[in-house]
């Protein structure tokens, strides 16, 4: 698989190009390092508080805790726990919201997004963003928090595209956008894996 587009900063119009012909795209350095390392700290200063929570699979009636399927912990960024990192992250990303509403998904409304902490052996089984019963999520977008990640340490996000596998290593610096209906998975990491996930809904 050779065929994934690479963007080098967050241009809106390019993103949108790439998802629209191939479904998804990785964009390095679409934040300036320091963002990325002040946002490093801020997870790392709220997973040691405690204020990260397992994630849960599913909605309402069927939600329930299934450490064999996603063994992240998460929280929301716009919980008010979270610092100044965080607020100009999701500002970062809702004007990435309107470039892409001007460019090919008009009538996405809004954004949101968690930190993730992944412990050592967990993942995230093969699975879809878009629910079934709730097709709200139409874009997906990873941000990576790892420093000095190697490709022995595992934790790749694995992405089933039409043809074939694609695998991106969770490194800092690298973001990657794709629709919402794509399968993927997360590999389980030989270290704590960081990162922010977010969704750009209709
Ligand atoms: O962290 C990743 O690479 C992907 C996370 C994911 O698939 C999700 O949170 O739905
Ligand atoms: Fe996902």
């Amino acid at each position: 698989m050779s065929a994934l587009p690479e963007i080098d900063a967050a241009d809106g119009t390019a993103i949108a190009e790439a998802l629209a012909g191939y479904g998804v795209c990785r964009i390095a350095g679409p934040f300036a390092p320091e963002r990325l390392r002040a946002l490093r700290a801020d997870l790392l200063r709220l997973r040691d508080a405690g204020a990260l929570q397992a994630a849960a699979v599913g909605r309402d009636r069927t939600r329930d805790l299934r450490p064999d399927i996603r063994g992240d912990a998460t929280l929301w960024l716009n919980d008010p726990r979270c610092g100044d990192a965080a607020r100009e992250f999701l500002a970062a990303l809702d004007a990435l919201r309107g470039e892409f509403n001007r460019n090919l998904f008009a009538g996405l409304r809004e954004v949101e997004a968690h930190y993730a902490a992944y412990p050592p052996g967990s993942g995230y089984a093969r699975h879809r963003d878009r629910f079934r019963d709730d097709d709200a999520r139409v874009l997906s977008w990873v941000t990576y928090l790892n420093e000095d990640w190697r490709a022995e340490d595992g934790g790749a996000l694995r992405l089933h595209a039409d043809d074939g596998a694609i695998d991106i290593a969770p490194r800092i610096g690298t973001s990657v956008c794709f629709r919402s209906e794509l399968e993927h998975e997360v590999l389980p990491a030989v270290r704590e894996r960081f990162s922010i996930a977010a969704w750009f809904r209709r």
